[in-house]
């Protein structure tokens, strides 16, 4: 690992120097500025930029479409070994962190559980908890003074009822995460206690991740991490236990005559999947592998989608313009409970949520590394150190390439000037360079692309739509801070946080003001 990069022939790429031997550039990336430095070095350096992580590793950054596109979908590369292991420890072989054969397999077997149809039957569960915020918020402003507005924390309401979606459409499990915090029921309490901590650059865990010798450093967190995990397993087995009798006795064509919301859970659709008799045996997940799904899921699926609304409202709070546009044509819909189609088939709708999602992505960035020697196509030329013209790059095992998913969301090159302002009317016609984005979902790169893109990309839009549905519909949204105090913090997820605020909470006051006369 030491001696790797001074072989790699990524050295011969132009850069910033490492300003330390041991972190690299890792200050920087965790930094809350990383998307202008990475915006600088493109400026400095050119379109492909090395630059360093840990003991001096080799870092690439670029935004050729056709190099990311090549690297998203070779098998050549994983995900950094080390973060996988850190979050394998917690979570379990799930789909997020299994390499290769698994991961394929893992993925062959899950993708229909995601497939339109069945997010359509969901449709329901979302729009039901969307309304049961929208109700608890209401007599909010019902006991309030003047009985027409209050304030609130929109990311952490949002953050209660994406884990009750997730619950509900993940596994059929009331969280009951929109009830008061007495009633939080166990597995919820083990959740946050497995992810309890403060967003930003912290030592002891990423040493823990990079240096084996560190696990052993005795913490509170890594204790309660591990009861939680005990608990959070145990529940994961019951829950599967559960649906594998479910499906059993409908397999023995005693179908059973209750179409409950829980029929129509990720989970299930797994399970039965797993059953199916035209499965080789060797293509089945394990039992392990199906009960790391349950903290996947909820890993996975519940911050982004809460922090995604949450930076929508933001938007559309200091955008009033663009608030009652949206809300206009979502009071044209004649009912509170639109079906997917319905809501797919708004226009603005979906214009602000492609904008919110191209400019603030949950999640800002990843990266993949090569396993062996490889040669990356660029789309266009660049010099090397060596002043050479070149239309590829040449890697070597241990060599990382970032996917910088802010930078490219906002790029002025390929969105124009404007790149950077909310504009969600840029959606009725896109520039020609954002096409070429490698990105699952609408010319962005927020659910990335390639064999691991986003698996619940479909799943997350029409739950993010029916929220925002429910909530427009009901009240208007205005800041309760200057917006100059709203702070991006960057982690794994970029969340909101005040400034100044010397604990570091995230949270995102709003007002809101009923509609209702
Ligand atoms: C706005 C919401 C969401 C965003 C921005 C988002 C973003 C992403 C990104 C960027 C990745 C790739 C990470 C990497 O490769 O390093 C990913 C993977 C994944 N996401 Fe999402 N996600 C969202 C919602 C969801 C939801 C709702 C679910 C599940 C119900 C979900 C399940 C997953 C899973 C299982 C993976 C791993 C896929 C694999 O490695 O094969 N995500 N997501």
């Amino acid at each position: 690992r030491v001696f790797q990069p001074l072989r790699s022939p990524v050295r011969y790429l132009p850069g910033p120097p490492s300003p330390s031997i041991i972190f690299g550039h890792m200050k920087e990336m965790f930094g809350d500025d990383f998307a202008s430095v990475q915006e600088r070095w493109l400026r400095e350096y050119g379109p492909v930029v090395r630059f360093t992580g840990v003991l001096n590793s080799n870092r690439v950054l670029t935004l050729d479409p056709r190099a990311l596109h090549h690297v998203l979908t070779s098998p050549i590369y994983e995900k950094p070994a080390d973060a996988r292991k850190h979050l394998g420890r917690i979570i379990g072989p799930g789909v997020l962190v299994v390499e290769g054969a698994e991961h394929r397999k893992q993925r062959r077997v899950m993708g229909p559980a995601f497939a339109p149809g069945h997010i359509s039957n969901m449709t329901d569960i979302f729009l039901d908890k969307a309304a049961q915020l929208r109700d608890i918020w209401m007599s909010q402003i019902t006991e309030s003074s003047d009985q027409v507005a209050t304030k609130v924390d929109a990311l952490s309401w949002l953050g209660k009822l994406t884990l009750d979606v997730i619950g509900m459409a993940g596994f059929g499990y009331d969280f009951d995460a929109l009830r008061p915090k007495e009633q939080s029921n166990e597995l919820r309490k083990a959740f946050s206690v497995m992810f309890k901590g403060r967003p930003g650059f912290k030592l002891l865990p990423f040493l823990q991740a990079w240096v084996p010798l560190f696990r052993l450093v005795p913490d509170e967190q890594t204790k309660t991490t591990a009861r939680a995990q005990a608990v959070m397993k145990h529940i994961g087995r019951e829950l599967l236990a559960e649906k594998k009798e479910t499906a059993r006795v409908e397999m023995n064509g005693e179908r059973l005559n209750r179409k409950t919301m829980q029929d129509m859970d990720l989970l299930s659709r797994l399970v039965r999947a797993n059953m199916a008799a035209d499965l080789p045996e060797n293509q089945r997940m394990s039992d392990e592998d199906v009960v790391a799904q349950v903290p996947t899921f909820m890993v996975a699926g519940h911050e982004t989608t809460s922090t995604a609304v949450t930076w929508c409202l933001y938007a559309l709070s200091i955008d009033p313009r663009v608030q009652s546009k949206l809300r206009d044509e979502l009071l044209q819909i004649p009912t509170d409970t639109p079906s997917m189609d319905a809501l797919m088939a708004l226009p603005y709708l979906d214009a602000v949520c492609r904008e919110t999602l191209r400019i603030h992505p949950p999640v800002p960035m990843a990266g993949r590394v090569a396993q062996k020697e490889d040669t990356i196509p660029f789309e266009t030329t660049f010099l090397d150190v060596k002043g050479r013209t070149q239309d590829h790059i040449r890697v070597t095992k241990g060599d990382f390439v970032l996917l910088p998913i802010v930078a490219i969301n906002r790029s002025k090159d390929m969105w124009g000037e404007d790149a950077l302002e909310f504009k969600p009317e840029r959606w009725e016609s896109i520039p020609e360079a954002v096409s070429k984005i490698p990105g699952v979902w609408g010319n962005v790169f927020s659910f990335l692309g390639g064999s691991r893109a986003c698996i619940g990309y479909r799943f997350s839009i029409v739950e993010i739509k029916a929220i925002l549905f429910t909530l427009l519909r009901s009240f208007k949204f205005e800041l309760a801070v200057p917006k100059e105090d709203i702070v991006k913090r960057s982690a794994i997820v970029t969340r909101p946080v005040l400034r100044g605020d010397v604990e570091n909470k995230t949270q995102m006051p709003l007002t809101i003001r009923s509609l209702r006369g």
